[in-house]
């Protein structure tokens, strides 16, 4: 249980530009896509949740929240006020702590807008100058380069094959197996290049770092903007040909394939099923290719409203999808977690925020990687497994995804590149 507290946010217009420079380097707070997206300062408060009730419990405590807290909001878009950033494991049974984080001060923008929030516990001074707390600092670049983690690239072509005998002779149709890679952030290392690296080369992706988990994703787990509800599903692979008419053949074999179609419906499926449950009526569009700078989705869009639920029970009906568990999920988790044999942490959980007015985006934590208090970084990337698939091909797919996360702690982008 968590004690109650009085928040005070306010809310005024910002004069400054690049919310990035003005985060913690080496704990970096923000959720980025495009020209939209909110920076966090500080801690005000930091919540952590455990278990099979973390959801729901977050959902309790962000309620008491909002219930008690004063908000001085004149601007009202999505993100003003009063706002949580947070991640949350993947696995009902990991060890990684669930966060919400309630900055000290929220920089954000949208469009032409932009704003900055103040939040304090009820006993400080909400009306004290920001300055202190507001203070621009250039983002260094770093270089590091991974190696393979617990799963090497055979022992993941090993996990492949074994997750298609359970497909064969088990109650599952399909498993979604990762792996991990492995590498060192160096002392004063700047987590904000990885981000701005990451916007640099994915612009249409969700730039997020949240409590060490950081990185950039194309699927929109929910997006809650005034009770109107979003969600994309994508599933199904294929990487970008090499020329016009190479790529242009990639994407229309992606559609035309019956293994990708098979995996993406069962995705959207449960999807559907899962919103229905929670009393959303649901409208999807007809699948699509999406492309990406590193390979093509098969994507579905989702739509509803949603009506009396709030978004952490959307999460938890969710969570986890068929695109990063599998089918049907009750029998595929125990399977991806003996077969993988590892804690994938917040890697494949939602991470995004929510503010008081009930807005909110929320991601699947994807081409992305934790970074420890030590200094490690673990990146993970994973495949769905359906009968057909090849393990050579599944393992060269997670390589691919790997690439963006590689490619923003290796290799920083000068400022004209994007
Ligand atoms: C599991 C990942 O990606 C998911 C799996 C996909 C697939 O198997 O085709 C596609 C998109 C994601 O939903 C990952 O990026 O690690």
């Amino acid at each position: 249980m968590h004690t109650p507290v009085a928040l005070t946010a306010r809310t005024e217009p910002f004069t400054g530009s690049a919310p990035l420079r003005y985060s913690d380097a080496r704990n970096p707070l923000a959720f980025l896509k495009g020209d939209e997206g909110i920076v966090g300062i500080g801690e005000t408060l930091r919540l952590t949740f455990t278990g099979r009730s973390r959801f729901a419990d977050a959902a309790a405590a962000w309620a008491a929240i909002c219930a008690s807290a004063t908000v001085d909001d004149p601007m009202q878009l999505p993100g003003t006020g009063l706002v949580a950033f947070g991640a949350f494991a993947f696995d009902d049974e990991s060890q990684a702590e669930s966060v919400l984080v309630i900055p000290q001060a929220v920089i954000g923008e949208s469009g032409d807008d932009r704003w900055v929030t103040r939040i304090t516990l009820d006993q400080e001074d909400s009306s004290a100058p920001l300055p202190d707390l507001l203070a621009e600092t250039d983002i260094d670049e770093m270089r590091v380069d991974f190696t393979h983690g617990r799963i090497s690239g055979a022992a993941y072509e090993g996990a492949v094959v074994g997750a298609l005998e359970q497909i064969r002779t088990a109650d599952v149709s399909k498993l979604v197996i990762a792996r991990d890679l492995e590498g060192r952030l160096p002392a004063g290392g700047d987590l904000r290049s990885v981000i701005r690296g990451l916007r640099r080369r994915y612009p249409t992706a969700m730039a997020y770092a949240v409590d060490g988990l950081i990185g950039a994703s194309p699927e929109t787990l929910v997006r809650v903007r005034g009770g109107d509800l979003f969600t994309r599903v994508l599933a199904g692979t294929a990487a970008r040909g090499a020329t016009k008419p190479l790529d242009a053949e990639a994407a229309e074999s992606l559609s035309a394939s019956g293994k990708n179609s098979r995996e993406h419906a069962l995705a959207v499926e449960s999807a559907l099923a899962s919103l229905a449950e929670v009393g959303v009526e649901p409208a999807e569009s007809e699948p699509f290719t999406l492309q990406l700078p590193n390979l093509w989705h098969l994507a579905t869009d989702i739509t509803g409203s949603i009506g009396d639920a709030t978004v952490f029970e959307v999460m938890d009906a969710l969570h986890p999808t068929a695109a990063v568990g599998g089918t049907p999920t009750a029998e595929a988790l125990p399977r991806i977690r003996r077969i993988e044999g590892l804690d994938r942490m917040r890697y494949a959980g939602p991470v995004g925020w929510v503010d008081a007015a009930g807005n909110a985006t929320w991601a699947i934590a994807l081409r992305g990687a934790e970074v420890a208090a030590n200094g490690t970084i673990r990146a993970f990337a994973g495949a769905g497994i359906v009968e057909g698939s090849d393990p050579a091909a599944e393992l060269r797919e997670t390589e691919i995804k790997f690439r963006p996360i590689r490619d923003a702690f290796a290799d920083p982008l000068p400022e004209d590149a994007s």
